[in-house]
């Protein structure tokens, strides 16, 4: 098979572009193919002017290294990163599956087994993560993709890219935040036990325990952690009782990433390979 030479840098002359997948305020993602070796990627572009407007170099300059650091099977993969005199281009692994919002839209829920199996992929990653002390990955559901074999990989570096379809609703939700974080107040990685806590009731119920008409209620349900589990036959009694520890106001008293794994309902659902074949 075709080798590369690893010291020569990509440029653009060396991908056949695609199908955009995604867009957002700094560029947008396509489907995109390496010319000599046929390795299908997903190509992020960033306009450097709107780099410099925002000032954000370092803040992409992190997210990039923090990034390439990352060697995980359910966070996806940059390769590596070129540009030209207008954008910088990310080279990133594409995930076959799309979005996993996608798959939640379509059931309307998931069944006990797939949330089970991807509460638990994000537990392991997010577990990694914070070995490496990197925190807040930021997983709202858009940033969750799945690939050809029905694997979860969290897709985010901060530049959160509106996909091309659907989701338009999601930008600006209070949904997914803890309630320290919409106090206001300091926050460290037990905010994302709680977002997989509401993870978890989303993909079991097909939508978020604190959602409401407006912004104001959703925060007000979030304070009071006001949650509450509809009769729903799909639902077992261990499910509840994971969700109810980890959407806990105080962050010390969350369910702890390990404890997460350890869990009975994790523990009888969760597909081991973290494949979830759809
Ligand atoms: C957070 C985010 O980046 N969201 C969007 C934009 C790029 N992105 C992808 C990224 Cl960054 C990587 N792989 C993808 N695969 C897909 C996709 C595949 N299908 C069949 N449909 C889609 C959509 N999208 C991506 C998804």
């Amino acid at each position: 098979p075709y080798v590369r030479d690893p010291e020569k840098p990509f440029s653009l002359a060396d991908f056949e572009i695609g199908r955009p997948l995604g867009k957002g305020k700094f560029g947008r993602v396509y489907l995109a193919r390496e010319v000599k070796s046929h390795f299908v990627v997903a190509l992020k572009v960033i306009f450097k002017e709107q780099i410099e407007k925002y000032k954000l170099h370092h803040q992409l300059r992190r997210e990039m290294e923090i990034q390439t650091s990352l060697r995980h099977p359910n966070i996806l993969r940059l390769f590596g990163w070129f540009d030209d005199d207008e954008r910088i281009f990310l080279i990133l692994e594409y995930a076959h599956g799309g979005e996993l919002y996608g798959l939640l839209k379509e059931n309307g829920h998931l069944t006990e087994q797939q949330a089970a199996t991807y509460i638990s992929s994000l537990s392991q990653a997010l577990a990694y993560c914070h070995g490496k002390c990197v925190i807040h990955r930021d997983i709202k559901p858009e940033n969750l993709l799945l690939d050809h074999e029905g694997r979860l990989k969290i897709a985010d570096f901060g530049w959160s890219v509106q996909s091309s379809n659907k989701r338009k609703t999601m930008c600006g939700t209070l949904d997914y935040l803890a309630p320290e974080m919409v106090e206001n107040k300091d926050h460290d990685h037990a905010v994302d036990n709680w977002t997989l806590g509401i993870l978890c009731y989303e993909f079991l119920y097909g939508n978020p325990p604190f959602e409401a008409e407006s912004q104001k209620d959703t925060f007000k349900r979030i304070v009071k952690v006001d949650l509450s589990f509809p009769d729903n036959p799909n639902v077992s009694a261990e499910a509840k009782n994971l969700i109810s520890q980890l959407l806990v106001k105080d962050p010390s008293k969350r369910l702890s990433l390990t404890k997460i794994m350890q869990h009975p309902w994790i523990v009888k659902n969760a597909d081991p390979k973290g494949v979830c074949l759809i």
